[in-house]
């Protein structure tokens, strides 16, 4: 048993870090399984966060995440710089292989994996990200107070960016490829009452223009094939997210969208000793506090469970001993 660790993390964004830093400080010297490509996670991404506690002048977001990520490995978490493959969780030792084709056992693991914005695949949309084109209207909507701003998409969470940012643009068009909102009914009426919100619809984006900042996009109408570009300088693409849940799917139970599901004001999953926190987890709030805060309840609700396991072993021996 002695290559059995306490506890692995899968992820390393604000909710495996966070849960890294609580695993650590306990002595559970927790393994972290940072991601290839995106280790840091969302924020890594991202220029200026205004709304992480602690930083009253904001903090760009690859160094929130640098920091998070240096007091993990100060009280001792050891990070792996690669991408999990492939899980083993159903039985008391979880098994996790990674990309290298090495292979870890641990006694709990806590899945911090985050979810993915859907983005638009359109010329533009990567280069100016950051730079005018953002997926998070609570996060940078202050940075385009008196500006023109496009929200894509048709949904509910298309509505609630559009209202939010008519707080701080001009104007807000959203842009969607039906002649009417998918979202429910009240938030339609909403949108539609704001006098700052108004509508381009049948139409999707062929591509978002600018050299250094977003100067404009190019629509196509679905129903004439015509093309025009229309002036903005923000961006929000609300087309929904996608849970990394595709590793644990048919081992801890997801629900229809594919988030992991957790059990009432816990992050034990439907596995024992298996945890989930974050973006993997949240539908609604979905933001680098939140993730932090679930990554902590993550590591306890851990720490609880291995020294409840703890505590079997020891009883389980003192038994055998009495026998
Ligand atoms: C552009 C942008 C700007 C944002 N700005 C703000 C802001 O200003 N304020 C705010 O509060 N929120 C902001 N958010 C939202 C915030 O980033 C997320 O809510 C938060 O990062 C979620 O944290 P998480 O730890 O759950 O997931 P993530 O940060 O998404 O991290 C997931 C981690 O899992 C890893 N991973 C995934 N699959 C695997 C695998 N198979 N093996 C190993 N590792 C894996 C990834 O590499 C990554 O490290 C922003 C998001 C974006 C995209």
């Amino acid at each position: 048993m002695s290559d059995v660790r306490e506890i692995i993390i899968i992820g390393s964004g604000p909710a495996g870090y966070t849960a890294a830093v609580y695993a650590a400080r306990a002595s559970l010297a927790p393994l972290v399984f940072t991601g290839a490509v995106d280790a840091g996670g969302a924020l890594m991404n991202t220029t200026e966060v205004e709304n992480f506690p602690g930083f009253p002048e904001g903090i760009m977001g690859p160094d929130l995440m640098m920091n998070m990520k240096a007091q993990a490995e100060r009280f001792g978490a050891e990070l792996v710089e690669d991408d999990v493959t492939e899980v083993e969780l159903t039985g008391p030792i979880k098994v996790v292989k990674d990309a290298a084709g090495n292979e870890y056992r641990a006694k709990a693991v806590i899945l911090a994996m985050g979810s993915g914005y859907r983005r638009l695949g359109v010329p533009g949309e990567d280069k100016l990200s950051g730079k005018g084109v953002s997926w998070c209207a609570t996060c940078d909507g202050f940075f385009f107070r008196n500006k023109p701003i496009a929200v894509i998409g048709g949904g509910d969470s298309a509505v609630e960016e559009a209202t939010f940012l008519s707080r701080f643009g001009t104007s807000v068009t959203m842009v969607h490829r039906r002649d009417q909102l998918r979202a429910s009914k009240i938030m339609a009426a909403r949108a539609e009452a704001d006098p700052k919100v108004d509508f381009a619809w049948n139409s999707v984006v062929e591509s978002i223009n600018g050299d250094t900042s977003v100067e404009s996009i190019t629509l196509r109408d679905t129903t004439t094939g015509e093309t025009r570009d229309l002036e903005v300088q923000g961006v929000f693409v609300a087309i929904g997210h996608d849970p990394r849940s595709e590793l644990v799917k048919g081992q801890v139970d997801l629900d229809a969208e594919g988030y992991v599901l957790v059990q009432p004001d816990s992050t034990a999953t439907s596995v024992p000793g298996v945890f989930a926190a974050g973006d993997l987890v949240d539908h609604t709030y979905r933001q680098a506090i939140t993730a932090a805060g679930t990554g902590c309840s993550a590591a306890l609700d851990a720490e609880r469970y291995l020294a409840a396991l703890g505590d079997a072993v020891l009883t389980d021996k003192a038994f055998a001993r009495a026998e």
